[in-house]
């Protein structure tokens, strides 16, 4: 399931912005403070009644002056802060824009996507079924559990004993409909809330949940998981996925460049190539969150870029990851830009290591899911040759304010291996923002 799979919220994500929930601060509590606020851009002051500000820092309206300044606490000291530059979180329930992103997974047609999603539920249900001798009579826990697809198998297929399906949206109520429809509300307890301030009543010894977005990370679930197993999970207990992978391929993807951008040579006769700069800015600013490449697109082997172990990945790794990779090219053609896709891995349980894992890939050599690729296109298209060499970085930067979306930062050298000249390239792509 995914924020970005589905283009109403691509549209709604431009401006996803309008979280209604007030994520409640602790700072709050203190009674001279109105609300909480964060800088989303550094503030250099000008005299020392202002207060400096970093991106991403927290602060505590004290009073709304005007329009302009708002008089703040940051830490010990005081002073007047632009309203220009931060973001009070009585409008973006601190940046992780609650209201409008639960509301969001309030919808038949999020669900409709997801359940027919043939590769997603397989692959969760393959693994519970496997490891049955492993689940039977165990306690799980569902974070996210949505319509609560992967609570019933882990009691149809796994014969768990008890579950906790926790669902922080509204949906939760049809939830608790469809597990009494089913007949196992003596063995499946939805719970309607963020696990973040979910109480149970015990550890569990299993933990699954759906959480990958766009470009596996975008949403940012993956720190609510964190949080739950951290809390939740039994110190031997298994954790689904238990592994997730991120891969990066360079790619041609003409046909969309075509689309987009080559179209403008020659516009019914007419030279309109002069729009052909903001065709790419408006096209390609922001990854392609739903391209579907096929394998001859690929102009390389993929490179893993990010390896995470769920049971000890830390939120605060998360922040900021950079990975240096060396393509070379294994074709002539055009290189247009990059493409990355995700696996998640369902091992973890004890028994040999040999023994065969379930995994999801989401790759262009597996069967397609609602996830399909995430395309990030360069500006110029490149003519390469078969020994090409590609050599730089990726640079996953979470948004400090934004606390639900990240940037891709790609900056490479390209080397010709006939000419041997070398061109440089780097582009920053935000997720959404
Ligand atoms: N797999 C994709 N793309 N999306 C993730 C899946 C999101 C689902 O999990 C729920 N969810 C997300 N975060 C939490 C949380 N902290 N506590 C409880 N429920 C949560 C959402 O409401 C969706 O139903």
């Amino acid at each position: 399931m995914e924020l970005g799979s589905r283009n109403d919220m691509e549209s709604e994500e431009q401006g996803l912005s309008e979280g209604s929930e007030h994520q409640h601060d602790q700072e709050c509590d203190d009674d001279s403070v109105l609300e909480m606020a964060t800088a989303f851009a550094d503030f250099h002051p000008t005299d020392d009644s202002q207060l400096g500000l970093q991106l991403g820092d927290k602060v505590a309206i004290i009073s709304k002056n005007s329009a302009d300044w708002w008089w703040a606490r940051k830490g010990e000291l005081t002073g007047y802060v632009p309203t220009n530059h931060i973001t009070s979180h009585s409008d973006e329930g601190g940046g992780w824009q609650d209201g409008e992103y639960f509301g969001s997974y309030n919808t038949m047609k999020l669900h409709l996507e997801m359940l027919q999603d043939k590769p997603r539920n397989t692959a969760y249900f393959t693994a519970i079924q496997q490891n049955q001798h492993r689940i039977q009579d165990k306690v799980v826990l569902d974070v996210g559990c949505g319509t609560g697809i992967l609570s019933m198998s882990a009691v149809k297929h796994g014969k768990a004993a008890k579950v906790f399906a926790v669902e922080a949206s509204e949906f939760a109520k049809q939830t608790q409909a469809l597990i009494e429809a089913n007949g196992m509300a003596d063995s499946i307890h939805v719970l309607e809330g963020k696990v973040e301030s979910m109480k149970l009543p015990e550890q569990v010894d299993l933990i699954i949940s759906e959480w990958m977005g766009t470009f596996l990370l975008f949403e940012w679930m993956i720190e609510s998981v964190i949080l739950a197993r951290d809390r939740w999970l039994k110190e031997d207990g298994v954790i689904w996925p238990s592994h997730a992978t991120l891969y990066l391929v360079p790619c041609s993807a003409e046909e969309l460049y075509q689309t987009k951008v080559g179209f403008w040579e020659s516009v019914h006769g007419f030279d309109f190539s002069a729009l052909m700069p903001l065709a790419k800015e408006e096209f390609f600013h922001t990854p392609l969150y739903n391209h579907v490449m096929k394998t001859e697109d690929c102009l390389s082997l993929p490179q893993k870029i990010l390896q995470l172990d769920m049971k000890t990945v830390t939120g605060s790794e998360l922040e900021e990851t950079t990975h240096h990779f060396e393509y070379t090219l294994n074709k002539a053609g055009t290189l247009h830009g990059f493409a990355a896709w995700f696996q998640v891995d369902f091992a973890g349980f004890h028994g040999d290591a040999s023994e065969p894992f379930v995994f999801l890939n989401t790759g262009p050599d597996y069967p397609l899911t609602h996830w399909k690729q995430t395309l990030f296109m360069m500006d110029s298209p490149i003519t390469v040759d078969q020994g090409d060499t590609l050599d730089g970085t990726v640079t996953i930067e979470r948004n400090k304010v934004w606390r639900r979306h990240l940037r891709v930062n790609l900056e490479y050298s390209f080397t010709s291996i006939t000419t041997k000249d070398i061109k440089v390239f780097t582009k920053l792509f935000p997720i959404w923002r």
